[in-house]
């Protein structure tokens, strides 16, 4: 049964997006460690930080580009010592999630940020993963973590650190590539993703965030993604934005983290309406929530307030598409996408 958008009204639209059941595929789970928890760990581990209170941690996060940001993302991460330090994290994050009704996500985590601290990868793996399984039996949410390579390191480091993960295979959906983006383009990273490949892993990378389009044809032909992670600026190349529309490659954006690192200069310069225009198959995600103002509905109602031109359509089409995207079995995508038709076929009554 169609969906008649034309009878839902766009006032219905901000307890549409709130309730409706969505995905969430673009989040790095040391992003959503909130100011009060990285003292409480702080504090719990013995570990010395920068700032005196959670007020100036939260008032240092005024950030100027994607360097700066990751300059206090790592720093914040050094608390992260314990397996069950891994867990509190993405359990925090699962139950912010619960509250946004997000039915899937998909974590991004970056290991050599902490086993450069000499934390063991299984430590860090076998708390998410045992936050993962409580998320599905106690929230209903059905979780994945990807394992990103910190792309300003080198490859020999990202090789070494898969070949580590090895014993957790069974834990991991994907791989995906982070960090700096200027001056690593993917290419450096061509063995491991084809070792990844090999492995049957999924790969995703960042790519067009502050890199160019030549990085998101990199992504795609070198290391053969699945998945472009922003990819905002792709707009710069229409012959990459016809590649992409074709593909129905999707493009995991994050519109409250491309305001924050200015890619943007405001949501209302945002080119997520372009996008969509386009055919893309964008998604909307919250990237690093604890930094960057908020989680999924925060930059889902932010986002739709800023830009008029985006109405029950676009809400949908956004939402569903963040399942099309997914890496989960056809029919549980397709429930999902059977329940998001309910709430708004339900909201046209
Ligand atoms: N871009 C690149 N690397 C990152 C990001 C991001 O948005 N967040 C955490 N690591
Ligand atoms: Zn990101």
């Amino acid at each position: 049964m169609p969906i008649d958008f034309a009878r839902i009204p766009r006032a219905a639209l901000p307890a549409l997006l709130r309730t409706a059941p969505k995905a969430e595929l673009h989040i790095h789970i040391e992003g959503s460690l909130e100011p009060e928890l990285i003292f409480q760990l702080a504090q719990r581990n013995g570990v010395a930080l920068a700032y005196p209170s959670v007020q100036a941690l939260r008032e240092a996060y005024a950030f100027t580009d994607l360097q700066s940001f990751l300059d206090i993302y790592y720093a914040g991460a050094s608390v992260l010592l314990h397996e069950l330090d891994f867990f509190d994290m993405a359990w925090a994050y699962f139950e912010r999630a619960a509250a946004d009704n997000i039915v899937h996500a998909e974590l991004f985590f970056d290991p050599q940020t902490h086993t450069a601290r000499g934390v063991d990868i299984g430590t860090v793996i076998r708390g998410l993963h045992h936050a993962c399984q409580r998320a599905h039996q106690e929230l209903g949410i059905s979780a994945s973590l990807i394992l990103c390579f910190l792309r300003h390191l080198s490859q020999d480091e990202a090789l070494a650190t898969l070949e580590a993960a090895l014993p957790y295979r069974q834990h991991i959906v994907g791989v995906g590539l982070d960090s700096s983006e200027r001056g690593h383009p993917p290419e450096k990273f061509t063995e491991v993703f084809a070792r990844a490949r090999a492995l049957g892993l999924r790969c995703v990378a960042h790519a067009g965030e502050e890199g160019p389009p030549a990085y998101i044809e990199g992504a795609l032909d070198v290391l053969q993604v699945q998945r472009i992670d922003h990819g905002v600026r792709c707009l710069e190349s229409p012959a990459l934005v016809q590649r992409l529309a074709a593909s129905r490659m999707p493009l995991t954006v994050c519109p409250l983290s491309n305001v924050k690192l200015c890619v943007f200069k405001t949501l209302a310069d945002h080119n997520l309406p372009a996008l969509l225009q386009a055919g893309l198959c964008a998604t909307v995600n919250s990237d690093d929530p604890a930094y960057f103002g908020g989680y999924l509905n925060t930059n889902l109602l932010a986002t739709f307030e800023a830009l008029p031109q985006l109405g029950v359509r676009e809400a949908y089409q956004l939402l569903r598409n963040g399942f099309e995207a997914s890496f989960v079995p056809a029919e549980q995508r397709d429930g999902w996408i059977a329940a998001l038709d309910q709430a708004f076929s339900a909201a046209a009554a």
